[in-house]
């Protein structure tokens, strides 16, 4: 089979992309703090809200390190934004959730979100995508690029320009498949299965919504950066 090189141009994008993606390091926290104990479902909503918040003010902050996208059109960089903070969280939860951890505190995690007050029937769905996700043994270059994807995508809610998304998308899609084609390659198809757990995630994402509203508890008080991102209240 032809030797797969990446060229210059794109081993500094993926440095950059990378670079970017492990300069915010909240997931540490929220897995640590779950580790340590069982929180009330109040608690753990407020843990949400206080981590989604400034997961958002951090994927602002990534995504300006992603080549073109401060030379899209304004109102298309905040649509992108806004169409893929949900989608963005539950890959970085699915990370979070897969990373190699000390024996038992998987089952620990596991338990304690199980308890943390998200309705029941979400658990299936939401679970077995974190696994998914696990099962691939996705690098941290595979995971940075493929956040970048997720925020590149030209048919979000009231993007105009999608030919100019397009381009972009397609330059971290290059990237991506000759990455995996780099990192696993023993699994022919690995990046095709990598770009279908986006479907599972958009799927997952639609739930968003409702998880949060029908969460175990009364009174369920939003950020107002999380009623504008989150479609609640
Ligand atoms: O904070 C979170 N995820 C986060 C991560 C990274 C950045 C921002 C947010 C929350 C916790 C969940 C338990 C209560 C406290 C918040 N979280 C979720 C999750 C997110 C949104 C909805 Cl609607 C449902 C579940 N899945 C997780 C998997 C993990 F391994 C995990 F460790 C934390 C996880």
């Amino acid at each position: 089979r032809e030797k797969v090189e990446m060229t210059k141009e794109q081993r500094a994008l993926m440095k950059a992309i990378v670079d970017a993606y492990n300069r915010h390091q909240i997931p540490q926290d929220v897995a640590k703090k779950l580790l340590q104990e069982q929180y009330s479902a109040e608690e753990n909503f407020l843990l949400l809200t206080e981590m989604a918040t400034s997961q958002v003010q951090v994927l602002v902050e990534f995504t300006k390190n992603i080549p073109g996208f401060l030379s899209l059109d304004r109102e298309d960089q905040i649509a992108l934004l806004k169409g893929s903070t949900v989608e963005a969280m539950f890959l970085r939860s699915a990370q979070v959730f897969s990373r190699k951890m000390p024996n038992g505190h998987t089952v620990v995690l596991e338990e304690r979100i199980r308890k943390s007050g998200i309705p029941d029937e979400f658990m299936t769905p939401m679970f077995n995508f974190y696994k998914s996700i696990g099962e691939l043994h996705m690098v941290q270059e595979e995971q940075a690029i493929l956040t970048a994807i997720t925020i590149l995508m030209p048919d979000r809610p009231y993007v105009k320009d999608h030919q100019a998304v397009e381009r972009l998308q397609e330059t971290m899609l290059n990237v991506l498949r000759k990455l995996c084609v780099l990192q696993h390659p023993q699994e022919q198809q690995y990046f095709a299965r990598l770009l279908g757990r986006l479907t599972e995630l958009r799927t997952l994402s639609h739930y968003h919504a409702e998880m949060l509203t029908s969460w175990k508890m009364n009174d369920h008080k939003f950020t107002p950066l999380l009623c504008e991102i989150w479609d609640v209240q």
